[in-house]
């Protein structure tokens, strides 16, 4: 089974500079650790739109939404397309917001299996226009794939064109939902805002908090993570660095105290991958700009090659 490494250099859906050269932090990190990662598998970029970044935002509740609707389309036309080749793409990308054009890709490509998604995140990442305190649209991901806008705990009103855009977002890929809020488990999410809370608790979605990670073992962790989809047809992974304590690195842009250890978070990855129903895994929000030497990307890069070895390990085919 061949991996496609999908590289998007996108930063628009962050509130903080930075997360786009992320991608080059894992090159730069790869070269300095003597690793032939980036030559012996196959790239394939998606072109960003990052220059929007110049000209004024016009959408306060969904910041630079007209781009970010560009941005979906094309990583879930590319991740679509990958697995229809057959291949399994590991997307890495700048801010989260992306992960709703893999996902709305996924759905493109399986359109008849039941998706389900392991996010591992500081953040539940499922605010709408509605509901968000920022605006940052890296925020909302979960809600643009679920079609949740939430608008009971509304907070924000957004304006026409706003919405006109954020039903153009939940129609990538396919026009319905991508998966149902019950076929989400989160990992180390420990910064939401109560519109959040209320989605969690009306859909009793699992959150692995760090404690029980650190009581049960990562290992552990995981392969509950994996029970609780075992209706679901397929598996896509979501890894935001920012889960990770930020005692190891502030390169992130929105850290939160009392995360996951690399080894953590490492041994999450490499077990969760080995499943034979993960069809795609992504990272995301690793920003050198906040960063002193690096760290970050040094250790989103070790997690990175050591999830890649346990996913092609867990394929060979056995005769
Ligand atoms: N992918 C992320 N880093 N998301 C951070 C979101 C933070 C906050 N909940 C917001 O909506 O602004
Ligand atoms: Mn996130």
């Amino acid at each position: 089974m061949d991996i496609k490494l999908l590289t998007v250099r996108s930063e628009i859906a962050a509130g903080t500079r930075g997360a786009g050269m992320g991608i080059d932090a894992l090159i730069v990190a790869s070269l300095d650790q003597k690793s032939t990662f980036f030559s012996d598998n196959h790239v394939q970029n998606i072109d960003d739109v990052n220059n929007i970044l110049f000209k004024n935002n016009q959408y306060p509740n969904a910041k630079h939404i007209d781009g970010v609707h560009t941005m979906l389309e094309r990583v879930s036309n590319a991740t679509s397309n990958v697995l229809a080749k057959g291949e399994t793409p590991f997307v890495l990308a700048g801010d989260h917001s992306t992960a709703a054009g893999t996902i709305s890709g996924i759905k493109k490509a399986f359109p008849n299996k039941k998706l389900g998604v392991i996010w591992i995140d500081a953040h539940a990442d499922f605010h709408s226009p509605f509901t968000t305190p920022s605006g940052n649209m890296h925020g909302m991901p979960l809600a643009m794939v679920t079609h949740l806008d939430n608008q009971s705990e509304a907070v924000n009103q957004p304006d026409e064109e706003t919405l006109d855009y954020w039903e153009r977002i939940k129609s990538v890929g396919t026009s319905e939902p991508k998966l149902s809020p019950e076929d989400i488990v989160f990992i180390g999410v420990r910064d939401t805002e109560t519109p959040e809370n209320t989605i969690m608790n009306k859909f009793n979605i699992k959150n692995f908090t760090v404690d029980e990670v650190r009581k049960n073992g990562a290992i552990e962790t995981a392969s509950q993570a994996l029970s609780h989809l075992n209706d679901c047809d397929m598996i896509y992974i979501s890894f935001d660095v920012d889960s990770m304590d930020p005692s190891i690195s502030k390169g992130t842009g929105t850290p939160v105290a009392n995360g996951l250890t690399v080894e953590e978070a490492l041994a999450i990855n490499t077990t969760l991958v080995s499943n034979q129903k993960v069809v795609c895994w992504e990272m995301v929000e690793v920003n050198p700009t906040l960063d002193q030497h690096n760290t970050m990307a040094n250790n989103a890069f070790h997690i990175l090659t050591d999830t890649v070895k346990s996913y092609k390990h867990s394929r060979i085919v056995k005769v």
